[in-house]
C-alpha cells in the first residue's frame, strides 16, 4: 500500500485527480470504478475542470459504479444515478452506453447482479476503481459482516450506514434499508485501487482497515491484499495512522 497523507480536502481531491487523469491519459479507453459519497466530490470537480481546460478526454473511458440504493429511481435526488450525472457525467465526454450503474428499481435483483458482473468481465475487468469508505470500513456497500462477499449482491445496510447516510435525505425514514453493491472478488480484482478517507470521523476505519487484521468485520481491511494500492488520506482522516507511524 503507497499512503500518501493530503494537506487537507483539497490536496486530496487534487492527488487524486491527478491519478485518476494520469489513468485517464496513458490509457483512454480505461475502465474506472467509480465511487459516490461526499468525499470524492471534489475529485470529481477536479476531473471536469481538467476537461475543460486541458482537454482531458473521456470519450472512450467506460465506468463502472460500485453501488446504488434499492427503491430509488434513477431521478430521485439521493440515487447514485442523480449524483454521478449530476457531478460528473453531464460535464464530461463520456459516451452515454459506457456508463454503468446498477438499476435500483430491478424487478430482478438477482438478475441485475449477475448481469452487472458480467458486463465487468466483458470490458475485461476495471483498470482503476475508486473507493471511499464508510465509518463502519465498509468499501461500496460491503457491510461489516462475518464473511467477504465475492460479487455483486443485495445488501442490508447497517443501522450506522443509513444513519451516517440521513443527512442526504430530509429525514432518516426515507434512507433505503437496501442497496445493491459489487462485491469484494470484483473490486480486488481491479488492476489499481484508490482509496479515499476525509475528515476525522474516518480516522478509527481507515486505521483498522490499513494496520489491523484482515476480517470481514472490516470490509476495506482486505484491500491490504492488494498489489497495487493508494491511499490518500486527509490530514484530519490520518491522525491514528500518524500515531502508529511516529
Ligand atoms: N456507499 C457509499 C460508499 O461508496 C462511500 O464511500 C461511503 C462513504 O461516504 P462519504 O464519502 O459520504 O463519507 O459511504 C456510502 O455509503
Amino acid at each position: 500500500m503507497r499512503i500518501v497523507i493530503a494537506r487537507g480536502y483539497e490536496d486530496m481531491s487534487m492527488r487524486a485527480a491527478m491519478i485518476v487523469a494520469g489513468q485517464v491519459c496513458l490509457k483512454p479507453d480505461s475502465v474506472l470504478g467509480l465511487a459516490t459519497g461526499s468525499t470524492p466530490l471534489l475529485m470529481y470537480n477536479k476531473l471536469v475542470e481538467m476537461h475543460h481546460k486541458a482537454g482531458l478526454d473521456f470519450s472512450n473511458v467506460i465506468s463502472f459504479n460500485l453501488d446504488e440504493y434499492l427503491g430509488l429511481a434513477k431521478e430521485d435526488q439521493n440515487s447514485y444515478h442523480w449524483y454521478m450525472y449530476h457531478n460528473f457525467f453531464n460535464h464530461i465526454n463520456i459516451a452515454s452506453g459506457n456508463i454503468h450503474i446498477p438499476n435500483g428499481m430491478t424487478q430482478d435483483i438477482d438478475q441485475e447482479c449477475r448481469r452487472y458482473d458480467r458486463e465487468i468481465r466483458q470490458c475485461g475487468g476495471i483498470d482503476l476503481q475508486i473507493l471511499g469508505i464508510g465509518t463502519n470500513g465498509h468499501i461500496g456497500f460491503n457491510e461489516p459482516d462475518i464473511k467477504f462477499e465475492a460479487t455483486t449482491h443485495k445488501v442490508k445496510l447497517d443501522q450506522e450506514t443509513v444513519s451516517a447516510n440521513a443527512r442526504f435525505f430530509a429525514d432518516i425514514s426515507e434512507v433505503p434499508r437496501f442497496a445493491i453493491s459489487m462485491g469484494i472478488k470484483t473490486i480486488m480484482h481491479a488492476k489499481k485501487i484508490l482509496l479515499l478517507a476525509n475528515g476525522e470521523s474516518k480516522a478509527d476505519a481507515i486505521y483498522r482497515a490499513m494496520y489491523q487484521g484482515i476480517t470481514p468485520e472490516t470490509p476495506a481491511s482486505i484491500l491490504q491484499l492488494h498489489q497495487d494500492v493508494t491511499v490518500i488520506v486527509e490530514e484530519s482522516a490520518s491522525k491514528y495512522i500518524r500515531e502508529t507511524i511516529a
